[in-house]
């Protein structure tokens, strides 16, 4: 920062990283290469994201000595890579066994201080009041590593006689304690902020806008630079890097890249703001397309993170496992347009294959599994998409198996089963029979099963446990059914993927009755537009039942949806034990019933008996 001051112009960068909870190798590896990078193209600042050195989502071990330990020991080896270079990094940073989450600044190799976070996220899907201490506003220590003297909390920096300061993601979300509301009265010119904001549709432009208004807020140059891609399962993260100065957006890359890392850089004048040079990339805001691109970042992260060799679907032909079988080839074709065939492959394991339909079927492997209930419909949707987007397809019939089961307990308990007695115990045989072959396809292919059980039938429980509900991974457990109804209708048309077309034309159904019943979801159920409407009143909003009533009924009595409102809250009651057994899903909602994440319910509870009946 040579000419800083005189003329307080500087080169700004921000470095969004896919980083693995304490992989360190690949972390610090990927740490140099953004380094280098940024360094090649004369970089002044470079700013990476909130605890970028062993990951974000290191959970309870974050509690442990030595994450911290080694993290420390990491961090010296980047400082020692830092010449003639300002560079901010995440890390925890442990002391009297307590760990706080810092943001440690580094100038031309030696360490100027650490910041500490104030304000500690607990809402939603973030617990960091669990591994983390809140650092107190103002307060400021010296601590002793190997000798030396550092001093963290509150910092203000003066680089070359520019002022810089943090906020570490939550601080700037908070409506009071905000460390910029003092670091602007103290004439600070850069606030960094690191951050791990998860992704979730439509919180983009909330977050451009968080960004903007603070910089205006603040009077001054602020940088935000996000965690990027599924780090550690469930949460994606946007990977963006925004730069505002003065209430203006000046630099913005485009999110969800398949890159390990990217780098983006600004040529800015602190004082003379209309100077600076924009950076802008385009970057789609459009629900449907941000929903296609996380899922398909997170699909290839998991893939790659947990080295399986693939996915293994069962392909009903229903919108459920058609949207998950349409996700994969999706990941594919990003990737492969990304990455480019060669590195898109290798990073796979695969061999190389140039054209995407070819990967598709080395990666996806889907099998229609009917039984005498199943329709030459459903089987026809099933074919025909797997058929369009090149996975490999098997068809086979599982009456066997529902034959064999149903005849040894017909015996044991020397009656016949029948419909009309049985009916719950009927189809359940129907979803657990294709269970076992499916997970032993999966393991002769070392891949991964994939489970397509959606948010609308998590909060009811209408799947069967151990059958539909199978799998090691849930990629659209977070979606409603009417979301993922519609997206397939908008990729048949924008993203072409014409193999959609049978889908997209049935009425959702389990096929687990005989055909003659004709049963569909919305009759087993409600339709899917009011499950929608109780469940968010419910549950993202925490209604009572009397309070969901009053607020859908429209001042009228209605007593077909005070039926539904019963059976919502009755239905989602006895069905927690199910969502606690949900494999591992991705988080592309805010209003998500994972338990393991975002919503959390007891097993056994009163049901809402006492609400309900003055409903
Ligand atoms: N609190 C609790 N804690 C732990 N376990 C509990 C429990 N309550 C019941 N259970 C156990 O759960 C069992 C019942 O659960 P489970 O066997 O899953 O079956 P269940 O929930 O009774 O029935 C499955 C429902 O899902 C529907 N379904 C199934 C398959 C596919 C589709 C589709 O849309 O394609 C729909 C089906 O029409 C039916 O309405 C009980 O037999 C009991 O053992
Ligand atoms: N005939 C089938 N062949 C293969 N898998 C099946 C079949 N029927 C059901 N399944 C599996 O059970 C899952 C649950 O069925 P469900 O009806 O909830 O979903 P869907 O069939 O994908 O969508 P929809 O509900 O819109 O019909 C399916 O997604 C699929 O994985
Ligand atoms: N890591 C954090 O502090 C997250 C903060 C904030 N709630 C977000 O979602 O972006």
């Amino acid at each position: 920062m040579s000419n800083l001051q005189t003329v307080r112009k500087l080169i700004l960068a921000g470095a969004t990283l896919n980083q693995t909870p304490f992989d360190w190798k690949h972390n610090v590896a990927n740490i140099r290469h953004a380094l280098e990078k940024a360094k090649s193209s004369k970089v002044d600042l470079l700013c990476f994201a909130e605890l970028t050195l062993t990951g974000y989502s290191c959970e309870d071990v974050f509690l442990s000595e030595w994450l911290a330990e080694t993290a420390w020991n990491k961090l010296l080896e980047v400082v020692a890579y830092c010449d003639n270079i300002t560079v901010a990094i995440g890390l925890p940073v442990r002391i009297d066994g307590k760990t706080y989450n810092g943001a440690c600044l580094i100038h031309n190799k030696k360490i100027l201080g650490i910041t500490l976070k104030q304000n500690l996220p607990k809402d939603g899907i973030h617990y960091e009041p669990r591994w983390f201490e809140a650092w107190k506003s103002g307060e400021v220590i010296t601590i002793e590593r190997a000798g030396n003297k550092i001093q963290v909390g509150d910092l203000v920096y003066d680089v070359n006689g520019v002022r810089i300061a943090f906020e570490i993601c939550e601080d700037a979300w908070v409506l009071t304690n905000r460390p910029g509301e003092r670091l602007c009265k103290q004439g600070v010119d850069i606030i960094l902020n690191p951050s791990a904001s998860h992704f979730a549709m439509s919180k983009s432009n909330i977050r451009e806008e968080l960004i903007r208004s603070s910089s205006e807020k603040f009077n001054c140059t602020y940088l935000y630079v996000n965690q990027l891609g599924n780090e550690a399962g469930r949460i994606i993260y946007d990977g963006d890097v925004i730069l505002a100065q003065r209430g203006e957006i000046k630099a913005l890359n485009r999110r969800l890249t398949f890159q390990h890392n990217d780098v983006l850089y600004c040529d800015v004048n602190i004082d003379d703001t209309n100077a600076t040079i924009p950076a802008i990339e385009i970057d789609s805001k459009e629900k449907n397309e941000e929903l296609a691109q996380a899922v398909s970042l997170a699909l290839y992260d998991y893939l790659r993170k947990s080295k399986a060799k693939g996915f293994v679907l069962s392909l009903s032909g229903g919108a459920d496992s058609s949207i998950i079988a349409t996700f994969v080839a999706e990941m594919v074709r990003r990737g492969i347009h990304e990455l480019g065939a060669e590195n898109f492959c290798k990073s796979l394991g695969l061999p190389l294959e140039n054209n995407a339909k070819k990967v598709v079927g080395q990666i996806l492997t889907c099998v229609y599994q009917g039984t005498k209930n199943s329709s030459t419909h459903t089987l026809q949707a099933a074919e025909e998409l797997a058929k369009s987007i090149g996975a490999t397809f098997h068809h086979w019939s599982i009456e066997e198996e529902v034959n064999s089961y149903s005849s040894k307990i017909e015996e044991a308990l020397g009656r016949s089963l029948s419909w009309e007695k049985d009916d719950i115990a009927l189809q359940n045989i129907q979803a657990r029979s294709r269970s076992p072959i499916i997970w032993m396809l999966a393991n002769i292919k070392q891949a991964l099963l994939l489970t397509t059980s959606n948010r609308s039938e998590g909060n009811v429980g209408y799947a069967t446990m151990d059958g539909d509900t199978s799998g090691s991974l849930a990629p659209i457990a977070s979606l409603s059914k009417p979301f993922v109804l519609q997206w397939l209708q908008w990729a048949e048309q924008e993203l072409e993927y014409k193999g959609l077309s049978f889908v997209n034309d049935l009425k959702p159904t389990a096929e687990l009755r005989p055909l003659e019943r004709h049963q569909t979801d919305e009759a087993d159920l409600m339709p899917y537009g009011v499950l929608e409407q109780i469940e968010l009143l419910a549950i993202k909003q925490r209604k009572s039942p009397k309070e969901v009533y009053s607020t859908l009924n429209n001042g009228n009595e209605d007593e077909v949806l005070k039926s539904n409102i019963k059976k919502f809250f009755r239905l989602w009651s006895i069905n927690q034990w199910k969502r606690e057994r949900l494999a591992p899903s991705f988080h592309l909602d805010d209003l998500n019933v994972d338990p393991r994440s975002w919503c959390r319910f007891p097993i056994l509870s009163g049901g809402f008996d006492e609400e309900l009946n003055t409903l």
